[in-house]
């Protein structure tokens, strides 16, 4: 191996004589500090140290990619550090606090021996060389900006307290979706506290999608890193691009500066968004004119400038991302006065907006124009497939429509507990947005929700059913038991396109899906928005 030592800043002085830390990169991105003791002319190496990891916020970002990051980096130790301490005690059990296929494995792989997860957040700063702060940034639902600003007082005491502890250099890295700018505000709060430490900010927004977390990991489309574009920027951006490379190729590593990576994530994360919206308003003409969505999505997705992904027509997007992501993006256009930019993105989350209306009309006034009083099996609430993850679920906007038209709700998910469901549907939307410690310890319950251990059972006597997640057993549920079981007739609602309308429909029900042709009962029925 060959090392190319760099010093960076002294440590201690003793009188003439100091011990100073070098950063040694080696030529298969072995990265480690020694610490050097130079007496006269002479230096000893005192001890070789790994690179220290620290990462605040133990969420569906800071816990897989921090995972990822100790298995594809033995070298480094990684602590993930939470102020909230029932995820932590999670990470460190069998039961971890988030569902993600894969992660398991991953933490089971390297927990106790690089990857660490705690609740002694200050310790773990001090000691760390490269501090990632993956922690919320919500939408604002109080004063300037509120409904569309992201929120950014975790971010901002995350940096304080950085200040506070940090006694050497350190490399502060944003995980988190800021709005554009975010860095010279932290700098900002990290220089004017630092005790002449030197603090590089670097941008690196994260781009893993739920549900496929640990593969995107694996196999990034791309890592995006910004920062400063001076000799100590780009050393600190260079320290980053070494981790990474350990398992990304470095052609896949695109580095900026800071004001580049952040505006890409909230743009990456705007495109996707719109694509949906725009299959989705696509989808509503599909069911005005009898066109079907599925053949013209499949039609302009083989042209390569469009491409084929991210054309699902849906019930309406949902995640924790989009909708923030967006909304503050709209806010940082009317904030730079450019209010015809704002309003094109607005309408991305507008006819999102329309979407989860349209579906709920249409349910309503395909039963007679009422539900109240009738059982609806709601089948899925995570906003996606694979993942226990409800913020920002149309099943949230679907559910809560129903409810009230006086609907009586059985909801079925594999990966959703009763608690979070009932949780999602009694609670203020703005105490959603909050972290687990902030939302009221136990909701009230609402009496017309129960949820079931399956799908079956959910369905059992109801008039219809509702499918608003893509869960892969909802495809091969048996259908004509369920409709047995049904009062008649029995309606299915898809907002996912899941079933196979044929089929179902030779069974006997009445089966509404998004886009595609109308039954002739649903016809004379027109859903108004
Ligand atoms: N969820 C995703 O798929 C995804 C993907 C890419 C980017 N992001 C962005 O990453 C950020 C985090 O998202 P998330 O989904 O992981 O959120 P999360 O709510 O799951 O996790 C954030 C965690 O940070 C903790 N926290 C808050 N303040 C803290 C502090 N001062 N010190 C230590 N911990 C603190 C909270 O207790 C919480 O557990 C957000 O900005 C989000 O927009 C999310
Ligand atoms: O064709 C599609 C694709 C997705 N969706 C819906 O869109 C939402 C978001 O899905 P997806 O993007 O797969 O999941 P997220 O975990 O929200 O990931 C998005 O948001 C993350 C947080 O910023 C980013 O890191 C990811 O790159 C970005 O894909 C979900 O409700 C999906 O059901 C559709 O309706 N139709």
């Amino acid at each position: 191996m060959m090392g190319v030592p760099y010093p960076s800043h002294p440590l201690f002085h003793f009188e003439n004589q100091k011990i100073t830390k070098h950063t040694i990169l080696f030529d298969d991105g072995w990265i480690c500090y020694a610490f050097i003791f130079v007496h006269g002319m002479i230096g000893y190496l005192l001890h070789i140290d790994m690179v220290k990891i620290c990462c605040l916020g133990a969420g569906y970002v800071g816990g897989p990619t921090m995972a990822v990051i100790a298995l594809k980096c033995p070298d480094i130790e990684v602590v993930v550090v939470d102020i909230f301490e029932p995820r932590i005690i999670a990470w460190n059990s069998d039961h971890l606090p988030i569902y993600e296929p894969g992660l398991d494995d991953v933490v089971k792989q390297c927990r106790g021996k690089n990857l660490f997860f705690s609740k002694d957040v200050e310790k773990h700063v001090a000691e760390a060389d490269i501090v990632f702060v993956s922690v919320n940034t919500p939408t604002k639902t109080q004063g300037l900006g509120a409904g569309k600003a992201a929120d950014l007082a975790y971010w901002e005491s995350a940096a304080r307290m950085i200040a506070d502890v940090s006694r050497t250099d350190k490399i502060v890295v944003e995980k988190s979706t800021v709005p554009v700018k975010t860095a010279e505000a932290i700098e900002k709060i990290l220089t004017h506290n630092s005790k002449g430490i030197n603090f590089q900010i670097l941008s690196n927004p994260e781009f893993l999608a739920e549900g496929t977390a640990i593969q995107d990991l694996f196999n990034p489309d791309r890592v995006l890193i910004g920062g400063r574009e001076t000799p100590e920027g780009k050393k600190a951006i260079q320290a980053l691009k070494d981790v990474y490379a350990h398992w990304v190729p470095v052609e896949r590593i695109i580095c900026t500066n800071l004001w580049s990576a952040e505006l890409s994530k909230l743009a990456a994360n705007a495109f996707l968004a719109q694509r949906i919206s725009s299959v989705n308003a696509m989808s509503a003409l599909c069911e005005a004119t009898g066109a079907d969505i599925s053949q013209v999505s499949h039609a302009i997705g083989k042209d390569t400038r469009i491409g084929s992904k991210f054309l699902n027509a849906s019930v309406g997007f949902g995640g924790s991302c989009f909708q923030k992501d967006i909304l503050n993006l709209v806010y940082i256009c009317e904030c730079n006065g450019l209010p015809e930019v704002a309003s094109y993105w607005k309408q991305v989350v507008q006819v999102n907006e329309y979407q989860k209306t349209r579906f709920v009309n249409r349910m309503v006034s395909s039963m007679f124009n009422t539900v109240s009083g009738k059982k609806i099996a709601i089948l899925g609430f995570a906003f996606k497939k694979d993942t226990g993850d409800t913020r920002e679920t149309p099943a949230i906007g679907v559910c809560q429509g129903l409810l009230g038209d006086k609907a009586i709700l059985s909801i079925y998910d594999p990966q959703v507990s009763q608690e979070q469901i009932q949780r999602d549907l009694s609670m203020h939307k703005s105490e959603l947005d909050r972290p687990p410690h902030l939302q009221p310890a136990s909701p009230t319950a609402i009496k017309q929700v129960t949820c079931a251990w399956d799908a079956y059972e959910a369905a059992k006597g109801a008039h219809g059913i509702c499918i608003l997640t893509e869960w892969d057993e909802f495809r091969t549920l048996d259908y004509q038991k369920i409709y047995d079981d049904m009062q008649k007739p029995a309606f299915v609602f898809d907002g996912r396109n899941v079933v196979d309308v044929d089929k179902l429909r030779q069974i006997g029900f009445i089966v509404y899906t998004i886009g595609k042709p109308l039954d002739a009962w649903l016809k004379d029925m027109p859903a108004v928005a």
